[in-house]
């Protein structure tokens, strides 16, 4: 991962030149490079205690180099990488270890609780909500936790169709590992190349096939948490009575309750077909009528996205990457991933209901297009910023009767306090009741861009939750999002928290300032 941007380090690239033309039309171009990388500030912990973890761990594996250092500061939103362009690496941690079993994380966390030193658990590093930044005033010393050792197949259960997971896979090596066994999880997030197992479970991450494949946290099974207070084993059976499903407990921790350490998920066979479409609507409402249709008739393709009018003409601006021949409405992508069977007779029946709703029919290649360049945004994002454009992205979820209204007011939001800015929007990760909407905004980055976008963010996160919609439907709470979670679940929900804090880290060691209020 470049320390600066998003992605490898090979693939960093200037803005493409059909880009940089409509740049510099909508907003003017402003050479803004990355200041050199800088060194992050000494460690701040007592060497002596380190030693004794390089005992346990091996000395290779505590490490308190720059480089290690400056790779495990923050993750990869756009105010993280603001603040690592301009060198700013006051979060760096004190110490990477990287323990290789489950009891090697144990003995860290039994360390940290010892010496009060504060742990963040790592994984592929992409947190876009403050998850990797832990509080360090009290403590003795930050140390990162990184989880990048613990990347095996533990086992596959071909008859019950699941699989166990180590928690520091990244999502390319989880996948070809389960693809040697014909079978895939079908997680693809837009960080998918870099993201983790473990990451995903800490963040009830969400994929763009979630609509046929499902949410990260519908697919775990069963999870093994290391904790200050011992070891938890849960998901006995696919489905219990037995109490309230505590697997939901860590589902989404953040790192705050404890680390995972195995993964059970369920697993699907390799699809023999895939097959990507374009829809074209009318307008926005339009097109998301469709997809509420789509889902309440039980009939949804694999991968389903809408983009607004906006999101759709900058797209076709672009045709050799996004695909499309008018400028006009709103661009739905379909995908469809099965047997050769499955996916015939599911494109029939989505395609007629499509057709008989007022959808025109767009071809495979605005669907292929999509699919070739779907993690290549990130990459652009970078490009934007070398040439004095901030771009950052925000998501909500919502019901089906407040849609209208949650995507009016959030991004009425926006453009009230970026004057001048492109607010994009698609809708995605599709339910019977409601949706996700995912926010791309686009504007001069001016002079100081961290403070613009957090005046921003803010009244994009008061619009959501004055909405009624969620703060977050797949990026997580993190820090950034903290002070609203207690909008969304009430004092009653931050005090249940706070207990259940209390009593698996008693002495706060686990990503203090992350997730609880
Ligand atoms: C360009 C970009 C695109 C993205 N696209 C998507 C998307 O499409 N869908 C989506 O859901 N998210 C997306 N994200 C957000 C991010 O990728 C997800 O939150 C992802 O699940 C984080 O995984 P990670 O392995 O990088 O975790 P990290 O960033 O390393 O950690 C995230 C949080 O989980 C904790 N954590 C990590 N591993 C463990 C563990 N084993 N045990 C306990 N706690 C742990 C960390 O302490 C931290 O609080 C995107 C981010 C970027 C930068």
């Amino acid at each position: 991962m470049h320390p600066q941007r998003w992605g490898d380090p090979a693939r960093a690239e200037a803005l493409p030149e059909g880009a940089r033309g409509l740049v510099e039309l909508a907003f003017g171009l402003v050479d803004s490079p990355a200041a050199p990388p800088a060194s992050p500030p000494a460690p701040g912990i007592d060497v002596t205690l380190l030693d004794e973890l390089r005992a346990r761990l091996g000395a290779a594996h505590v490490l308190t180099d720059d480089e290690t250092r400056r790779l495990r500061t923050r993750g990869k939103s756009t105010p993280d990488l603001l603040r690592a362009r301009g060198g700013d690496l006051t979060d760096a941690p004190d110490a990477v270890v990287r323990p290789g079993s489950h009891d090697e994380v144990a003995a860290v966390l039994a360390w940290a609780v010892e010496h009060h030193v504060a742990v963040v658990p790592f994984g592929g590093g992409t947190s876009v909500t403050g998850g990797l930044v832990a509080r360090r005033e009290g403590y003795a010393g930050v140390v990162s936790l990184d989880l990048a050792r613990l990347r095996r197949l533990l086992a596959v259960d071909h008859t019950s169709m699941t699989a166990v997971l180590e928690p520091g896979l990244r999502g390319p090596e989880a996948e070809a590992l389960l693809a040697a066994q014909g079978l895939t999880l079908g997680h693809h997030p837009q960080s998918f190349e870099f993201a983790t197992i473990g990451g995903f479970a800490a963040t009830r991450s969400s994929g763009q096939a979630s609509a046929g494949y499902g949410r990260f946290d519908s697919l775990v099974v069963g999870l093994r948490v290391a904790t200050p207070r011992g070891d938890v084993r849960l998901g006995a059976a696919p489905a219990s009575a037995a109490g309230p499903d505590l697997r939901q407990l860590f589902l989404g921790s953040e790192g705050a309750f404890g680390v995972i350490t195995e993964v059970t998920v369920r697993v699907r066979p390799l699809p023999e077909v895939v097959h990507d479409e374009g829809w074209r609507w009318p307008s926005f409402d339009a097109g998301a009528e469709a997809v509420r249709t789509l889902a309440q008739a039980g009939l949804l393709p694999t991968v389903l996205r809408l983009s607004d009018e906006t999101e759709t003409a900058i797209g076709l601006a672009r045709p050799d990457e996004i695909g499309g021949q008018s400028a006009s409405g709103c661009l739905m992508v379909a995908g469809f991933e099965g047997t050769a069977e499955a996916v015939a007779a599911r494109r029939t029946a989505v395609g007629a209901l499509l057709t008989a709703l007022g959808g025109e029919p767009a071809g495979e290649e605005p669907g292929e297009a999509w699919r070739r360049g779907r993690y290549d945004a990130p990459y652009l994002r970078d490009a934007m910023l070398d040439v004095g454009v901030l771009v950052e992205t925000l998501e909500t979820a919502t019901f089906w009767s407040r849609r209208g209204a949650t995507y009016a007011a959030v991004r009425a939001a926006l453009e009230t306090a970026l004057p001048g800015a492109l607010v994009l929007c698609h809708l995605s990760h599709v339910y019977e009741t409601g949706c996700s909407l995912y926010f791309t905004v686009a504007a001069p980055a001016g002079d100081a861009p961290l403070e613009r976008w957090r005046a921003a963010k803010a009244a994009a996160n008061d619009a959501i939750v004055a909405s009624g919609a969620t703060i977050t439907h797949h990026h997580a709470v993190g820090s950034d999002h903290r002070p609203w979670l207690h909008h969304e679940i009430g004092d009653v929900g931050v005090s249940v928290l706070r207990a259940v804090k209390a009593d698996l880290d008693p002495t706060g060691v686990l990503n203090p300032g992350v997730l609880v209020p």
